[in-house]
């Protein structure tokens, strides 16, 4: 959980390599490092710029009379800063550098550079390489900085799948500008699945221990009350256990988009590209928030015992709500989304919606109303409505402030907070859509049921929770709202005799959780006792603190 020093070798390093080197340059490196012959990293982030990938400062300047490329950091801004496995591990890394030949800045590309000499593992003349200290989780990745004096690397280590520069310095273009960015969206497209991942560990702690840990009473005189049985603590955890489905499912779907881009990328198909980059940038984004979000409320659905270390889900957290920030800041990426919402806007103000692509062509359809208790199907009728005012306002604004006279990045920026509401609620509605669509596809009846019990509950609490917007122009109404409310109440209810099942479905291993509150076994008193007996201030009866501070302290006769 605390992360491992060679995972960017395989998240990042080896995929950057499979989407970006050519076959001919894989030969030579791809089997290293996939024997791990080679250890490496994906080099990106400065000290002064991670978001802006334009202003990189790191600079790959092409020596046409030695053919090689010169890497070098200017000045302390430039240098690498937060590479996951570049600190002390790393031998190799995938560098991006704003690519300069004959005195033209290319843009960013990507490098495979050595940084530690294979045998010794000592870094190399004109590199600087270290960690950049503890965080507030990770620990165990050795999060690194990197700088170049000058420090050169053959023509050939230009990763050429995509672009190319000859000997002679011809530069030729790949078939879509942001296409080095492959490895980041690559990760975001993994990153449903594995943020899913992090906020099922946490409720698996959380209803397990929901059903040990008993306080109070729902009616008097009986024996005190399983927490889990309170209709607050199925509301704070039972949403979550649903989302965590749902962003698994949302994003199986992802990966599955990303595999087939890549084929498509190799036939020069780029088709796909804006799609992709759009959608994950907004799933990232919310799937990274709510997970957050729901960890927390998991670790404070554990009482006190939920803040002890024991509990482990501190440690979840701080792994997961990284999510926010890496892969790109989440509010960077909304807005990426939005552009390509507002496009899409644009394109139906001008008459051709018929161009819009399937996720998006609800932004040209306007329902007046819907019917919820006819099913899940109205549901969605609700979100796309929820999701096309929001897009269509925030929109009108940046539009409105353009026609006025604004600057485009002006416009763009008084609208800024509008256009993530609108990226939210779409992506909210992408989540929702692939949830119905895979519980629809499950043939096991038992299962379906119980996962269509939850789809129930994940739309009505949605719903809930974006009503302001519904309300706003009257589309539902507050009695429509009401019988939402009863549904979530209803469902809540539902599912309490599933939910240990639901979390146990997933098949942690105690050794997985790491929880005393977690544990299989529900032995959670006897094992938090022997956890904290062997608390490192336990292993003496008397700490020498005592002689040397204490004591002193407590016999001063001042
Ligand atoms: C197996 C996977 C494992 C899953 C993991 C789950 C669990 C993990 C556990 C442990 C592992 C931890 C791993 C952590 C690793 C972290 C790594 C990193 O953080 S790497 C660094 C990431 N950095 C970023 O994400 C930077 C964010 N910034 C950007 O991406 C860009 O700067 C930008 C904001 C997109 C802007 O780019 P740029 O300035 O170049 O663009 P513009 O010139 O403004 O043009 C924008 C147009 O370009 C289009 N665009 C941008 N990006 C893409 C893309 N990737 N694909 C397609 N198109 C793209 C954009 O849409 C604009 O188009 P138009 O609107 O103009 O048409
Ligand atoms: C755990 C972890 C692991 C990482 N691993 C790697 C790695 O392996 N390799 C690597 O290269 N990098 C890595 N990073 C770096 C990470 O990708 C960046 O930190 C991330 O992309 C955010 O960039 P930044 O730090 O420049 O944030 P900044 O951009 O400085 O963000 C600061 C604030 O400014 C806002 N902001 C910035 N630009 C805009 C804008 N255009 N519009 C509106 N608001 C804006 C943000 O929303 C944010 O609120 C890692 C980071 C972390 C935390």
């Amino acid at each position: 959980m605390e992360g491992h020093p060679l995972a960017l070798h395989d998240v990042m390093f080896i995929p950057a390599l499979v989407a970006q080197a050519s076959d001919e340059q894989n030969k030579k490196w791809l089997r290293r490092a996939q024997r791990r012959e080679i250890v490496g990293c994906y080099a990106q982030t400065e000290l002064g710029h991670g978001s802006n990938l334009r202003k990189l400062e790191t600079t790959a300047t092409y020596d046409v009379s030695t053919q090689e490329f010169v890497l070098h950091t200017p000045q302390i801004t430039s240098l690498k800063w937060w590479p996951g496995g570049l600190g002390k591990s790393s031998n190799y890394a995938v560098v991006v550098a704003n690519m300069i030949v004959k005195e033209k800045h290319l843009g960013p590309h990507s490098f495979l550079v050595q940084l530690r000499d294979e045998i010794t593992h000592q870094s190399l003349k004109g590199i600087t390489v270290g960690d950049i200290g503890p965080k507030l989780s990770f620990n165990a990745i050795d999060n690194g900085f990197l700088g170049f004096d000058n420090y050169r690397i053959p023509r050939t280590n230009l990763l050429m799948r995509h672009s190319r520069v000859e000997p002679d310095g011809t530069y030729v273009k790949p078939p879509h500008a942001k296409i080095n960015y492959s490895a980041m969206v690559r990760v975001r497209s993994h990153m449903a699945t594995g943020q899913g991942n992090f906020l099922a560990q946490a409720l698996t702690i959380a209803v397990r221990y929901s059903t040990v840990r008993r306080q109070g009473f729902i009616e008097s005189g009986e024996q005190e009350v399983k927490v889990l049985d309170y209709q607050t603590q199925q509301h704070r955890l039972f949403p979550s256990i649903a989302k965590a489905y749902a962003f698994t499912f949302a994003g199986y779907e992802t990966i599955r988009l990303y595999e087939q881009l890549l084929k498509e990328v190799d036939t020069g198909n780029v088709s796909l590209m804006a799609d992709l980059h759009a959608l994950t940038s907004g799933l990232k984004s919310v799937v990274t928030h709510q997970t957050a979000q729901g960890i927390e409320q998991a670790r404070m659905a554990c009482g006190g015992h939920g803040y002890s270390q024991a509990s482990y889900i501190s440690e979840i957290f701080g792994v997961a709500v990284g999510g926010c920030t890496y892969e790109g800041e989440n509010m960077v990426m909304l807005l990426q989304l939005a552009r390509y919402l507002v496009k899409s806007v644009e394109q139906i103000k001008a008459g051709e919606s018929g161009k819009l692509g399937p996720l998006v062509a609800y932004l040209a359809v306007k329902v007046d109303g819907v019917d919820l208790e006819k099913g899940v199907e109205e549901y969605m009728k609700a979100f796309q409505h929820v999701s096309r005012l929001q897009t269509w306002k925030a929109s009108e604004k940046f539009l409105k402030l353009l026609k006025s006279g604004e600057k485009r990045e002006v416009a763009w920026n008084k609208s800024s907070v509008e256009l993530t509401r609108a990226s939210r609620l779409h992506t909210r509605l992408y989540i929702a859509e692939t949830f119905k669509r895979s519980v629809q596809e499950v043939a096991d009846p038992r299962l379906k049921e119980v996962l269509t019990d939850l789809l129930h509950l994940h739309v009505n609490y949605e719903l809930l929770d974006m009503a302001t917007y519904a309300l706003e122009d009257g589309f539902l109404s507050s009695s429509q709202l009401d019988y939402v409310r009863d549904q979530l109440y209803f469902y809540l209810a539902k599912i309490r005799p599933n939910a240990v099942s639901l979390v146990d479905s997933w098949e942690f291993s105690d050794m997985q959780l790491r929880s005393v509150l977690g544990r299989r076994d529900g032995n959670v008193y006897e094992n938090l006792v022997a956890w904290a007996k062997a608390s490192p201030l336990n292993k003496t009866d008397v700490l020498p603190s005592v002689e040397k501070y204490l004591k002193p302290m407590m016999n001063s006769k001042l």
